[in-house]
This record gives C-alpha cells, structure tokens and sequence, in this order.
C-alpha cells in the first residue's frame, strides 16, 4: 500500500530537499504541502527543480491540512514544531527536522533556545549504537541537526571503544543552506562569496549541547545522558558553498592506543552501515564526493607528536544532515528498507 506524505515548510530548504528524495522514493505518494508567508502559492516558482510538483499550491500550515497523511514531515523554524505536533494524531509517523525534540535536558533547551521545551523523541541518528531498536515502529522522530550528525559520527567509533578521552573539540565548515532559507543579512552574497567566517564561537552554538549528548549517551551502559562525562568545544565556519559539511574533530588518545587498533574500531564501526564509508589509507574526506547523496565519508589518523585522534568527515547537510536522515528514519519506522530512495553515489566536480 502506498504512504502518503504531508509536508509541512515546503517551501524551505529542509522541505524541497525532502521532497526531491520523495519523489525518487517507490512506495511514496506526495499529499499536502505547506507554507507560512508562501502559503497561497504554486510550489513551481519556489522549488524551481521539483518540476513534477510544479503545479502544486501550498496551503497553510495547521493540523487540519497536515490531517489524514500516513506520514508528516516537519521542516519548519525552531519553536514551530512542537505546539503542531501535539495536534497531529498518535497513529500519524511525524519525522521533525527541527530541534524541538532532539535534547533529553530541559535546562540545556532553556539556555540554547529559549522557552518551553517540548519534550525529547526517538533520536534519528540510527548510527548511535541502540538507536535503530529506537526507530523501529516509532510514530515520532527528532532528525539531528546538520553540524550534529556529522560531528558525532567523526567520534562515536573512538568514544564507544574508549579509544580517546571524551575531551573533544571540533571545528567544522558549512555551506551556506545549512542556515535557511530566509532573508539573513550575513547571508547576502557579498557576505559570503570570497569569504569564511566563524560564528558561534566559544561553547554557545545550540548544537554543542546535541553533539555533547549524543557522545555522552555512549559512555552510560544503559544508553542515558551524563553531559558532564563528555567535554565539547564546537566551533562553526561558515563558507562560500551552497551545501556541504566538512568537519574536524580530534579528542586525546588514551595512553597505549595504536594507530591501528583506531583504524580496526572505524573499520568496523563503519562495516554494516548502508550510509557510512570509511575512505581508503591515506584519502581525506570533501564535501563534492557526498553531495546530493545520503553518504557520510570518513577517514581518521592518530597526531603521534599531539598525542591526539583526529578524524575528518563530510556529510551534505540538506541529506544526510537534515533531508536524507528524515526519509531514511521514516523507512526504519515504517518497516521499509532502509536505503530506499537514498544514493551513495555524490555529485562530483
Ligand atoms: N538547512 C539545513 O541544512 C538544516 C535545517 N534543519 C532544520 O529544518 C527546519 C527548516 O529549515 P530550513 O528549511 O533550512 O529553513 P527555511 O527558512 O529554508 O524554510 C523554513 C520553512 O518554514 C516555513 N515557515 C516559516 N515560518 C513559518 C510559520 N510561522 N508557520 C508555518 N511555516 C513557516 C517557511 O515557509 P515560507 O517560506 O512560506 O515562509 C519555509 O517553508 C529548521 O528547523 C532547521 O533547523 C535541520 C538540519 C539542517
Ligand atoms: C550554516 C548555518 O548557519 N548552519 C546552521 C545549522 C543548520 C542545522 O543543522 O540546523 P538546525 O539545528 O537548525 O536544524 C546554524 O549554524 O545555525
């Protein structure tokens, strides 16, 4: 039987990314589609590559349309998601992109975003240890934030087999998409083009608390959150390309950790996942190699001399980082195969 799929903010980045993997997806049929300020609209103007939704209206965005879907994809701004999910019916598969329900800490919600916290939903990193059992048959799922996934993946391999101290700093480059598409004055053009920035600087950034909890979560047997066992300084660059992560992460190598007993934990973290691919020695991640796909590229040396790990990885934010993650949870949730309607294959030069 086909799924039928509403999409709430699909005239944003999040959502006609969504939308472009949904129409390669075999078991999908595209319902409802909403806006905010573009709600009344053909979709064709706005998504101008989503040619086959081109005579699509957007209707406004509420429970009433989002009502009588199989499953609903929120791809709306912080804060939006969480007074609308709490209207949509139980037996509904909801698959948010936003981060109302990524943070198990109310405190941390409060101090990073500001107002109510929502509440926590299975978290849509299926490369955690554990999450997958987590996805399976779900009516709710919190996809990660972009700079999330790709940071904690750089580092669950070495964290899980307690290769490095959880003492870890990450500095990762974003392209552009990864902040939205609305009007940003730091966004014109002349802002970026020529240019990298860092931002966020100095533990404020909201995703330091999500990359905190997912390594943390590693290091307690029973899958919970100790943020203090985990330390995380995350810092963001912002440069001139339209999509794209590429992240460094490094933490101290515990005393007695090999070089190659590092490679064995990312060779075998990486051996069964569909998404995650472990570069042949001495080939460093770039962003051209993942775009458009739904693959995370990954590579990893020990610094002798710093007495450090340090592992690089690329994701493409809008796919693996926010689209790709949410068309992939669905397939889990629903029982689908879990690759369907996803690629490996990037787009290169
Ligand atoms: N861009 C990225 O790489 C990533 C994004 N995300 C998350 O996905 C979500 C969407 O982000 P993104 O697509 O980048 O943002 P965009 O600004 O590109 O899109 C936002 C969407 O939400 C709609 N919208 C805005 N305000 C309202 C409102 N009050 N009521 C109803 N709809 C509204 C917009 O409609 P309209 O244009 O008609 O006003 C638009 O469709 C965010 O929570 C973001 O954090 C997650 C990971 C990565
Ligand atoms: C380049 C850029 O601005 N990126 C965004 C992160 C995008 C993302 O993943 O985020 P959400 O948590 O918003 O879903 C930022 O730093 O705020």
């Amino acid at each position: 039987m086909t799924t039928r799929i509403a999409v709430a903010g699909a005239s944003g980045y999040a959502g006609g990314e969504v939308l472009r993997l949904l129409l390669g997806h075999p078991e999908v049929e595209i319902g409802a589609l909403t806006a905010g300020s573009n709600a009344g609209e053909l979709l064709g103007p706005l998504q101008p590559h989503l040619v086959p939704l081109a005579d699509r209206r957007l209707v406004e965005t509420s429970a009433e349309t989002l009502a009588g879907h199989d499953v609903v994809f929120l791809a709306l701004p912080h804060g939006q998601s969480g007074p609308l999910a709490a209207q949509l019916a139980d037996d509904v598969l909801v698959v948010d992109c936003g981060a109302d329900f990524r943070l198990e800490d109310a405190g941390e919600w409060a101090k990073f975003y500001g107002g109510d916290h929502a509440g926590t939903w299975p978290y849509g990193l299926p490369e955690l240890p554990g999450r997958r059992e987590a996805l399976r048959g779900t009516t709710r799922v919190a996809v990660p934030g972009c700079y999330p996934t790709i940071s904690s993946l750089c580092l669950v391999p070495a964290v899980a087999a307690g290769l490095v101290e959880p003492d870890v700093v990450v500095v990762a480059v974003s392209g552009t998409s990864g902040a939205g598409k609305a009007p940003k004055t730091h966004l014109m053009g002349s802002e970026t083009m020529g240019n990298a920035s860092a931002y966020g600087v100095g533990g404020v950034h909201r995703h330091t608390p999500e990359i905190t909890q997912n390594l943390s979560r590693l290091l307690a047997a029973d899958g919970s959150v100790d943020p203090a066992a985990v330390r995380v300084s995350f810092t963001p660059v912002l440069v001139p390309m339209s999509r794209g992560i590429l992240a460094t992460a490094s933490a101290p190598v515990r005393p007695g950790v090999t070089a190659e007993q590092v490679c064995e934990a990312y060779a075998a973290a990486c051996a069964d996942e569909p998404f995650l691919h472990l570069l042949p020695d001495g080939q460093w991640p770039q962003t051209k190699s993942v775009i458009g796909s739904n693959a995370v590229h990954l590579q990893v040396a020990v610094d002798e001399t710093a007495g450090r790990l340090v592992a690089v990885g690329a994701v493409d934010n809008l796919a693996k980082g926010t689209a790709g993650a949410a068309v992939q949870c669905m397939n889990i949730a629903l029982g689908l195969e879990e690759t369907l309607g996803l690629t490996t294959v990037g787009i290169a030069p």
